[in-house]
C-alpha cells in the first residue's frame, strides 16, 4: 500500500503542492541501480558522451553541461542527460547495462505516475480515468532526465538549476542521498530532504492548467555543494505530445454558476519546445498560457 505525505501544504488555501511517496512498491534495488548506471553515463569519457549530444531540444537524447547553453548567459553546476522513454524508449547504448536499468524503471515508475494521477482526477471530482483518457496517457510522453552536480569549490557563487517548474503534469524524483533540492513555499526556499526509497512528487504547469489552478506547479531549484557529488533522476511525465491541454470543461461549470477558464490551451508539443528552448525562468512559460482575470 503506497503512502503519500504532504510534505508543503500551503495552511492559506489549502493548496498541495509536493507530496513523498513511500511504499511504491518499486524495488529499492532498481533505485540504485539506475542511480549508478546513471553516474556510470556521467563518468563516461567525453568524447564518447558527445556522441549522444542531440541538437534539438525535441531530440530524444540529448547531453550537456547547464541548461540550454545557447541561451543561458551564467554557467550551471550541472551536466544534464535527458532522455524519451515513452511512447518510444531510447536509451544511450553506453555504459552496458543502463538501457535494460532504464527500461524496467520507466516503466515501473510510470505506473506509479499513472495511479496518483488517477488520485488526483477523483480528488478534482472527476473520473479516477479522466487525466488518463483526456491526456491520452497510453501515449504519453516521459523523459527521463539525469542530473549530476558535481561538487563545487565555491557553492555560494553557483547554483545547480535555477528556479523553475517543471512541464508536464507530474516529475518523480530520486537522488542519491547528498541533499540539493528546495522549492517554494510562502515565498521562502525550504529544503527538501526525501526518505530513504521515496519519490519526491512535483506537480507540473499541465497539472495547474489541467485542474483551472487548483493544482499549482512547483517552483523549485537545486543548488550545489563542496563536499559531494550529487546525481537526481527527474522522470518527468507528461500528456501525448500532440494532446493540448487545457483546463478541464467539467471543472469550469458548477452550481455556483460558471468558472471563467484561467490558461489558454496549447499543445503539450509546442509547450515544451518553448520551454526547453528558452532559458529556465521561474513560471515564464506558464505565464504565457495563463489568461489574466478580470
Ligand atoms: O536535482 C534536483 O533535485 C532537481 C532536478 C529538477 O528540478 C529537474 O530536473 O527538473
Ligand atoms: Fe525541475
Amino acid at each position: 500500500m503506497w503512502a503519500i505525505h504532504f510534505l508543503a501544504n500551503s495552511s492559506m488555501n489549502k493548496q498541495r503542492y509536493l507530496v513523498l511517496v513511500i511504499n511504491h512498491g518499486v524495488p529499492e534495488n532498481l533505485l540504485s541501480s539506475i542511480l549508478d548506471g546513471c553516474k556510470g553515463f556521467f563518468d563516461l569519457p567525453e568524447e564518447e558522451k558527445q556522441e549522444f549530444k542531440g541538437n534539438h531540444v525535441l531530440d530524444p537524447i540529448r547531453s550537456g553541461t547547464s541548461c540550454n547553453v545557447s541561451v543561458e548567459k551564467a554557467f550551471y553546476w550541472r551536466d544534464f542527460l535527458k532522455v524519451f522513454v515513452h511512447p518510444v524508449f531510447y536509451s544511450p547504448t553506453k555504459p552496458a547495462g543502463l538501457s535494460e536499468i532504464s527500461l524496467e524503471y520507466s516503466q515501473r515508475v510510470r505506473e506509479v505516475a499513472r495511479g496518483l494521477l488517477k488520485g488526483i482526477s477523483e480528488s478534482l471530482g472527476l473520473e479516477g480515468s479522466y487525466i488518463d483518457k483526456a491526456q491520452n496517457l497510453e501515449q504519453g510522453k516521459q523523459i527521463f532526465v539525469g542530473n549530476l552536480y558535481p561538487t563545487c569549490p565555491q557553492p555560494e557563487l553557483a547554483m545547480g538549476l535555477p528556479p523553475h517548474s517543471d512541464h508536464g503534469l507530474l516529475t518523480l524524483l530520486i537522488y542519491n542521498g547528498i541533499g540539493g533540492l528546495q522549492i517554494q513555499h510562502e515565498g521562502k526556499w525550504v529544503n527538501v530532504c526525501a526518505l530513504p526509497n521515496s519519490f519526491l512528487v512535483n506537480t507540473g504547469d499541465h497539472l495547474e492548467i489541467l485542474s483551472n489552478g487548483r493544482y499549482k506547479s512547483v517552483l523549485h531549484r537545486a543548488m550545489v555543494n563542496n563536499k559531494a557529488t550529487r546525481i537526481s533522476i527527474a522522470m518527468a511525465h507528461g500528456p501525448s505530445l500532440d494532446s493540448v491541454v487545457s483546463p478541464a470543461p467539467e471543472l469550469l461549470v458548477s452550481s455556483k454558476g460558471n468558472e471563467p477558464a484561467a490558461y489558454a490551451g496549447m499543445k503539450y508539443k509546442d509547450y515544451l519546445e518553448i520551454q526547453q528552448s528558452n532559458k529556465l525562468d521561474g513560471k515564464s512559460c506558464l505565464d504565457r498560457v495563463r489568461i489574466p482575470a478580470v
